[in-house]
């Protein structure tokens, strides 16, 4: 049985994270999902809580045949220590899946066999680009598996990312 490890931000989680859980998925009989960044909500970057995301997740990846756990990660101070809390937080597992250089970097120097993987369609599937097109009013929805629009309007999370991103132009 081998386990994984992806960690991301998920703000939102959208369909290039999906590709890289399908690819994922080709490795590992289970994964945890780790929802980096996890104390960090209501900005612009990072609009949505912890719990909100792992709603997100969990529901799209529902009919797969995959054993998943979405864990909450917080950020910490100290780059040098962020592995063990990792490992403090996430049920144990045999490989660490990331495209983010520090991430990878941390990985490899606590020996950990940490993978990458394609980027997917990145011209589009970026969470920047869809929190923009949330704020701008644009077609984000057809970059989001279906259960991350469901979330998004159970939470009311358009007018919220409008608000923050409002005041933060306004300098409140
Ligand atoms: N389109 C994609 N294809 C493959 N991997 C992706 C894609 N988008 C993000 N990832 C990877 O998924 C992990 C989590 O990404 P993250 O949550 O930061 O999303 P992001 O799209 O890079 O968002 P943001 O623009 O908010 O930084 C990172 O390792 C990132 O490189
Ligand atoms: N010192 C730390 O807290 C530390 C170090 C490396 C990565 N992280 C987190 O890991 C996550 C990586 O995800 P992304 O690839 O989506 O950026 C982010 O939430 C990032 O803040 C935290």
């Amino acid at each position: 049985m081998t386990r994984g490890f992806y960690i991301g931000r998920f703000q939102p989680f959208h369909n290039g994270h999906l590709s890289m859980v399908e690819q994922i998925a080709e490795d590992v009989d289970e994964l945890v999902l780790g929802i980096g960044s996890a104390d960090d909500s209501h900005t612009v970057r990072n609009p949505f809580t912890a719990g909100e995301r792992i709603m997100m997740i969990t529901k799209s990846l529902v009919d797969y045949d995959l054993v998943t756990y979405a864990v909450p990660i917080e950020d910490l101070e100290r780059n040098s220590v962020w592995v063990s809390h990792v490992q403090s937080m996430s049920p144990d597992f045999d490989i660490a899946y990331s495209n983010n250089p520090l991430v990878i970097q941390l990985f490899r120097e606590a020996d950990i066999d940490i993978r990458q993987s394609p980027m997917f369609n990145r011209e589009v599937l970026e969470g920047s680009e869809v929190r923009e097109r949330m704020i701008t009013g644009g077609d984000w929805e057809s970059l989001v598996p279906e259960p991350v629009v469901d979330t998004v309007n159970e939470i009311g999370g358009i007018e919220r990312i409008q608000m923050i991103s409002d005041s933060d132009s306004n300098g409140d």
